[in-house]
């Protein structure tokens, strides 16, 4: 990845422009497996198009995702705090990290869905009909990426993967996030390379096992790269999802696959809005490394969790931590 970048002041370099893999899911089988387990090891990070994922269904949950953050900030409220589910304005998770978004967090079962949607729309119907179709049809991705990924390793059981995120019992979560615009007296820094730069959504990786993310046309998403200063801007792809490598997937692989470090940046002129799935375990699923994935030159990274023990181990800790320490052999 060859691109520009310079150092602001006191900061970590920033680069202009990323080569995040893109894959076409229309290619032959053999072909997309063994780009995405190269994409999972060299970046944690990639791009899918002809994913077959209908553009009305994306665009029903963006339409209801901008109506709903367009309302006043007490008919939002209604909806809030996300405890850990609903609408949330610059709160991120319950100790102490801010940023500049709003957002809604849903658990993707249809009950809970249907359940949320009627604290924060006039039309909840509506509402759960565009959230539930939208998750269907990424959850269908996501297992597919998945069985892809498990043939890319020659796993031997190539539904494991997808037995872990495709079930009724699943711990995915949905999340919209909206970055406002800066406000009215928001003035652009007199440095010479880039204008003050408000983080969104800050520093962190994903907990589970993939992240499947889209946004409007409005660009903020950053990656870091390991054994990298630099942050990376990637490009939004509105058509597109780009694909994240979740902690328990890097766990999965015994750190054969990496789960990416990224940011949203909230400094445009224009309203931001993504979409962003997380498909994860259920809740009593034990984690570990596959038996594939380990051999005397590889030795197991990780101790065995269950995704529940990961998931208090994540709401105790800081977004910007790195959890998968306390699970380190
Ligand atoms: C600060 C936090 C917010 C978060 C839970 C946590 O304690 C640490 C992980 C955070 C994160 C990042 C990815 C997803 O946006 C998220 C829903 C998740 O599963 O882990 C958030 C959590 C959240 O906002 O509740
Ligand atoms: O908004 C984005 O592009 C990133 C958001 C994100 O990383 C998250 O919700 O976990
Ligand atoms: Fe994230």
């Amino acid at each position: 990845m060859v691109v520009p970048s310079a150092t602001r002041p006191g900061g970590k370099k920033i680069t202009r422009a990323a080569a995040v893999p893109t894959i076409d899911l229309s290619m032959e089988r053999s072909v997309i497996r063994e780009r995405i387990v190269m994409a999972c090891e060299d970046y944690g990070i990639f791009n899918v198009v002809n994913h077959g994922v209908s553009m009305d269904v994306v665009q029903r949950l963006e339409r209801q995702g901008l109506e709903f953050f367009a309302k006043p900030p007490w008919e939002k409220q209604r909806a809030g705090p996300p405890r850990p589910f609903g609408y949330g304005c610059k709160n991120i998770g319950f100790n102490g990290d801010m940023g500049e978004l709003e957002y809604l967090l849903l658990h993707t079962n249809p009950p809970s869905v249907t359940e949320t949607s009627k604290s924060m729309s006039d039309d909840p119907a509506s509402f759960s009909s565009a959230a539930n179709d939208y998750i269907r049809a990424v959850t269908d991705l996501a297992c597919e990426l998945v069985d892809l990924v498990a043939e890319g390793l020659w796993l031997q059981e190539k539904s494991i993967l997808n037995r872990l995120i495709g079930g009724a019992d699943s711990d995915s979560v949905l999340r919209l996030n909206y970055y406002p615009p800066p406000p009215g007296d928001w003035e652009p820094s007199s440095s010479e390379y880039y204008p003050r730069e408000r983080i969104g959504f800050g520093e962190h990786s994903d907990p589970q096992i993939l992240t499947i993310l889209r946004s409007n046309d409005i660009g903020g998403l950053q990656i870091c790269l390991p054994d990298d200063e630099r942050w990376v801007d990637v490009p939004p792809d509105p058509t597109g999802f780009y694909v994240m490598v979740g902690d328990v997937l890097q766990v999965l692989t015994n750190g054969r696959f990496v789960s990416v470090r990224h940011r949203a940046m909230a400094n445009s002129v224009k309203p931001r809005l993504s979409t962003v799935y997380f498909a994860g375990p259920p809740l009593d699923a034990w984690i570990y490394p596959l038996p594939e994935m380990v051999s005397l030159k590889n030795p197991s990274l990780y101790v065995p969790f269950t995704w529940s023990d990961y998931k208090n181990a994540m709401h105790a800790s800081r977004l910007g931590d790195r959890r998968l320490m306390f699970f380190k052999r």
